[in-house]
């Protein structure tokens, strides 16, 4: 296409827009004869570094910010104040088709399970639908692993284009705080977002708590269009101000949950592995057979009905759907029980909320212990350590720390940095023994749960990740057990 067809995205360019593109990207090592080049400020680097290397590999056009770059040789440079806005709607200009119905949801914790319930309401409507998140794409006839919870743009718009192109009408994404900042998101047509909650998590990358929820509210300030739904989670510490930054923001506030209007929560009975909801929806009482373990999944399924009903499905309909939900990989699973019956659950909790939560949800049907194998990745949030090193400690009745992604970190130090404010935790480095050892020391009425990479298939030490699954794991060591 021409650069003149990038109007509204890119400046009036003149005789410039003639320029043919033939591709979009802002990594020069994927730059290809025609393309336009994003200069991008990022974390390590400035892609500006890299203009003169795109322009070698047959980049016709760079957008940069202004100051960015002086010149390029034989390539004109658009200037424009936010380069990675204008990659991403220049992406979704260039790759064109999107499915008819999207939603994103955001908030700390929850949004896999909320992209993957949404799908899953739908598919039960008859809808071809998918969810684009954490554990990877999930689509009709397809299933495939991803790095980031929110794509960077130019693959994310390929991946809608290719969805809506094989037939799906409806997806559900997340979107990560780094997603939203870093406007990866921009140029996605989305129909209505969600809220989860608000807890502790990447402070290494956003200066204070106040600046991650505000990076979150870009999706109501700046994403959707005005009117839109807002699908909130009522009861958590941070929905108030969620609630005032949509309502600012001239959304179509919905509130779900306990304190809820649209869907609200009349009642829970929590059984072993499922719970009973009695859930309020335009003034009819609605009795829910959720088959998923832990209170927040509750909060996550109001979540995605609310979602999968302010974009036009009916309410019942929405609501008898969650009968039917599985529960997203990794995510309070159930992996397997020993001889005498304890359950070992594998789940994704890696910032301290999460843990709270998982721990405290399988408090009420654990007749003995809860013990918890955990850790923390390395070059991430350090200040979460010895926080969750203490949830731990107050919440299970025995802790075992171990090693989760060390990266470029010395795992002793980390494990250290949790140790510190749990004592009486047992430190075992290597997963697979903490995990064997966990599972040896379990009795009938105890609870065993690995915490901390849910559905990841690998293990990151240095710059090696090796092949390591906590389901294979624990039916390892549950195998060994029934010997
Ligand atoms: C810190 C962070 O978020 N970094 C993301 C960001 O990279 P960046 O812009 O900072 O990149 P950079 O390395 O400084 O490079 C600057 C620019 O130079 C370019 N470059 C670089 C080298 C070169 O040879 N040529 C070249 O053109 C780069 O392509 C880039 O455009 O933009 C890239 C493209 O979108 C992302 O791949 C990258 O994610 C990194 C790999 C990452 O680990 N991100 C994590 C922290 C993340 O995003 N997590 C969230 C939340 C997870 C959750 O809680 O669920 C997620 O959404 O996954
Ligand atoms: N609504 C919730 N409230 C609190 N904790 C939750 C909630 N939902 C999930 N969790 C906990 O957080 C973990 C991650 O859940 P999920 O993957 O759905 O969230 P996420 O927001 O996608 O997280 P991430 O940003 O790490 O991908 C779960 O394994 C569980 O321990
Ligand atoms: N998306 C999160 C995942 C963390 C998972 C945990 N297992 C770890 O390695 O810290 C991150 O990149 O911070
Ligand atoms: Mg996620």
């Amino acid at each position: 296409m021409k650069l003149s067809q990038f109007s509204g995205v890119l400046p009036n360019l003149g005789p410039l827009g003639e320029i043919e593109v033939t591709g979009v990207s802002s990594d020069s090592r994927r730059v290809e004869p025609g393309y336009l080049f994003a200069a991008l400020r990022g974390t390590k680097t400035d892609g500006s570094v890299f203009a003169a290397d795109a322009a070698q590999k047959g980049a016709v056009a760079i957008l940069a910010a202004p100051g960015a770059l002086s010149e390029v040789p034989g390539v004109p440079v658009i200037v424009v104040d936010d380069p990675r806005r204008a990659l991403a709607l220049a992406a979704a200009t260039f790759y064109g088709h999107q499915p008819e119905t999207m939603v994103a949801v955001t908030g700390t914790s929850g949004k896999t399970s909320v992209a993957s319930f949404t799908r899953q309401i739908w598919e039960q409507a008859g809808f071809a639908a998918a969810s684009i998140g954490t554990t990877g794409v999930i689509a009709p006839g397809r299933e495939e692993y991803g790095s980031l919870t929110t794509p960077d743009p130019v693959a994310l718009h390929a991946l809608l284009a290719e969805l809506a192109d094989a037939g799906v009408t409806h997806a559900s994404m997340e979107a990560s705080s780094h997603g939203l900042d870093q406007r990866r998101l921009d140029g996605v047509r989305l129909a209505a977002g969600g809220f989860t909650n608000l807890g502790r998590d990447h402070m290494d990358y956003h200066a204070t708590v106040e600046e991650y929820h505000a990076a979150k509210m870009r999706l109501f300030a700046e994403l959707l269009p005005q009117g839109a739904p807002a699908v909130i989670f009522s009861d958590d510490p941070w929905s108030a101000a969620t609630i005032d930054a949509a309502k600012a923001a001239r959304m179509d506030v919905l509130t779900v949950g306990r304190k809820g209007s649209f869907l609200q929560l009349k009642r829970v009975e929590h059984e072993r592995f499922r719970q009973r909801a009695e859930i309020e929806a335009d003034g009819t009482l609605h009795e829910i057979d959720l088959p998923l373990a832990g209170d927040f999944q509750i909060a996550n399924a109001l979540v995605a009905a609310g979602l999968a009903i302010a974009t036009g499905l009916e309410g019942g309909k929405a609501l008898r759907a969650l009968e039917k939900l599985k529960g997203a990989s990794g995510r309070l699973e159930l992996v397997g029980t020993t001889p005498d019956g304890a359950p070992v659950y594998v789940d994704y909790a890696h910032k301290p909320d999460a843990l709270e939560n998982v721990l405290k949800a399988v408090r009420p049907f654990t007749t003995g212990r809860v013990v918890v194998v955990f850790g923390c990745g390395g070059d991430r949030d350090r200040g979460k350590r010895p926080i969750m090193g203490e949830i731990a400690t107050r919440l299970a009745d025995v802790s075992i720390v171990t090693d989760d992604n060390p990266r470029s970190e010395e795992p002793g130090s980390i494990r250290a940095a949790i140790m510190e404010a749990a004592p009486g935790a047992i430190e075992i480095g290597d997963r697979r023994s903490a995990i064997r050892e966990a599972v040896a020391m379990l009795h009938a009425g105890d609870t065993l749960i690995v915490a901390g990479k849910g559905h990841e298939e690998g293990q990151t030490v240095g710059d090696v990740t090796l092949p390591f699954s906590d389901h294979e794991e624990v039916r390892a060591a549950l195998r060994e057990q029934a010997a």
